[in-house]
Order: C-alpha cells, then sequence, then structure tokens
C-alpha cells in the first residue's frame, strides 16, 4: 500500500511521524509533498527512504490512499492540482471537517472519506474520527480504519456531528491545556510552589483521569461524586465552578459550531463560484 500525504504542515507530519513510529508504514511506503518544500524534507531526513514530490499531482498520481493536510481555504487549490491525477479506485482522505463529503465527491472521480485526527494520535492515543463517503466499499472501510488504529481509536460519525465530536477528540486537547493552564498559573501565583512541579502533578491528574474514564468504568458523574466526600473540600470547589462556569459550555459549542458554519461557505464558495463561471461561458 502506497500513502500519500499533501501538506506536511503540523498535522501531516504529525500524522507521518506517528505511522512510521507504530510501524504501520515504513519510509518507503510514504510520498508527501507541501506548498513550502523545506517542510517536507525535514520529514523525509528524520525518516528516510520517505519518496518527496515537488508536485501534488504526483503524490496523488503514486498512492493509494492520499491525505490532504492542508486548512479548509487551502483545499480547492489542491483539488484543481490532483482532479485529473486520481482514478477510481484511489482514495482521498480530507482531514479537515468543513469540506462535506458531497462536494469533495462532486469534485473528484475517486472514493473519498474525512478523517479527523488528533493530536493526541501522535503518542498513539485518543480518536480519529472517521466519516466514509458513498463510494468507499467495505474492503476500503477496513483498510482506513485499520491504518487509523495504530495510532488512534477509529470511530464512525455521521457527517451532520463531525463538529461537536471533534470538539471534544481534536480541538479538546487545547480546551483542556487551557484550563491546566490557567489553574496551575493560579496555583503558583497564590502558593508560590513550582510552576513545572504543578505542571507534573497536573498531567499525571489527567491521564489517571482520562484512565478512569477508560478502563475504569467510570462515568465523569460517578468520579465527581467518589472525590467530592459530602461536606468536604472538592464539593466546596465544585459548587464554586457550577457558578462560574454554567453557561460556557453552551456557549463554547455554539461558537465552534458557528465558525465551522462560517468554513463551510467560505471553502463551499470557492467552489461555488468557479462553477457559475463554469456554467456562463
Ligand atoms: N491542529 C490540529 O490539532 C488538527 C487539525 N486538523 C485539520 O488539519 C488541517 C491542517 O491543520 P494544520 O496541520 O494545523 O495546519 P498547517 O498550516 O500547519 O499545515 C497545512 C500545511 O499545508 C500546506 N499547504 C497549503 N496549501 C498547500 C498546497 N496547495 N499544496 C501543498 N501544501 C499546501 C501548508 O504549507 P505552508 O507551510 O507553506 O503554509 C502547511 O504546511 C486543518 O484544516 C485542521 O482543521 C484536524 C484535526 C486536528
Ligand atoms: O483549530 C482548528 O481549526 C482545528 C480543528 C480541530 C483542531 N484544530
Amino acid at each position: 500500500m502506497k500513502v500519500g500525504f499533501i501538506g506536511t504542515g503540523s498535522m501531516g507530519s504529525l500524522l507521518i511521524d506517528a505511522f512510521v513510529n507504530a510501524g504501520a508504514l515504513t519510509p518507503s511506503q510514504i510520498t508527501a509533498s507541501s506548498r513550502t518544500f523545506a517542510k517536507a524534507e525535514k520529514l523525509a531526513h528524520r525518516h528516510p527512504g520517505l519518496n518527496l514530490s515537488l508536485r501534488n499531482s504526483d503524490t496523488a498520481a503514486d498512492s493509494d490512499i492520499v491525505f490532504i493536510c492542508v486548512k479548509p481555504l487551502e483545499f480547492k487549490c489542491v483539488i484543481d492540482e490532483i482532479r485529473n491525477a486520481v482514478s477510481p479506485e484511489q482514495i482521498v482522505v480530507s482531514i479537515t471537517s468543513p469540506l462535506l463529503i458531497e462536494r469533495l465527491e462532486s469534485e473528484l472521480p475517486c472514493k473519498v472519506s474525512k478523517i479527523i485526527p488528533s493530536i493526541t494520535n501522535l503518542v498513539g492515543s485518543g480518536a480519529s474520527l472517521c466519516i466514509h463517503g458513498s463510494r468507499i466499499n467495505e474492503e476500503d472501510r477496513y483498510m482506513l480504519e485499520n491504518l487509523m488504529s495504530a495510532i488512534s481509536k477509529p470511530l464512525r460519525v455521521p457527517e451532520a456531528f463531525t463538529r461537536v465530536a471533534s470538539d471534544f477528540a481534536s480541538c479538546g486537547p487545547a480546551f483542556l491545556s487551557y484550563f491546566l493552564e490557567q489553574w496551575i498559573n493560579a496555583g503558583a501565583e497564590h502558593t508560590g510552589m513550582d510552576r513545572q512541579q504543578l505542571c507534573e502533578l497536573a498531567s499525571e491528574m489527567l491521564l489517571g483521569t482520562g484512565r478512569l474514564l477508560t478502563e475504569g468504568g467510570f462515568t465523569p458523574a460517578e468520579l465527581q461524586s467518589r472525590v467530592a466526600v459530602p461536606g468536604g473540600i472538592t464539593a466546596e470547589a465544585l459548587s464554586l465552578l457550577e457558578m462560574s462556569l454554567h453557561n460556557v459550555f453552551h456557549e463554547l459549542i455554539r461558537t465552534t459550531h458557528d465558525k465551522y458554519e462560517e468554513d463551510v461557505r467560505r471553502a463551499d464558495a470557492l467552489f461555488s463560484s468557479e462553477q457559475l463561471n463554469r456554467q456562463q461561458y
């Protein structure tokens, strides 16, 4: 199996590092191209044997599966470059959610899926969200999800729920890290304890909490009631959080969904305006 990566910025290189480190792909199975070629060269230096292409169309033509790892508004440019280089048996995977499957299928003559990774996949953890297009068959699904299972827990989600699922799986590490950073800073400022040590404590706590929620059989509500002894310190602080953060999570979901809708519209408009031009001439 040959796998291509178009765009070796943060996520493109993370996926290549993760697949190679997990032994799921050898460097010689991979071809990469990127706008700033030096970023692709850096990867080839890290993974001797990895193939580089100057043109996205060559990356696409050389691969059974092509991951497109660019930002939503950069997508059209890439699609225009690869449209004539892919054939019906190849699979193009978008790692960004605002490009809709319907749009990708109408623009490309091949099979398409969206697979939304997470920074947690770098350490072989966290989920990857799989949304498969109508041309993907059972064998393709198995191949894609088997590949993703080397670095993550692949979960199928309906396209309509991509945003909320991605809020947790992909944005979540940033949200939780923000929460921890504020908490660590406050702890250090109030008590004088070393930030680094607090960060170590917080990180171990997060890891343990994740394990209790996955392997330990706890729900978030059960964890809270087990820790917060009646009349104790945790209960007091939980009441404060309940009062202070009550509405924040509804607003968070609204915010991510509004931005997503805007990105869908803007990414789609790039394709639609050209379609209109094509119809006029
Ligand atoms: N960051 C995250 O945790 C997650 C991100 N994603 C999605 O991944 C996508 C990429 O994000 P991220 O990797 O952080 O972004 P980056 O900007 O770091 O990476 C995008 C890369 O694509 C390159 N690029 C842009 N246009 C082209 C082109 N026409 N041909 C070849 N390469 C091109 C850019 O080149 P140049 O270096 O010149 O800018 C850049 O290196 C986003 O859409 C995001 O939604 C999904 C899940 C998690
Ligand atoms: O911030 C973003 O747009 C991307 C989507 C998921 C994680 N990062």
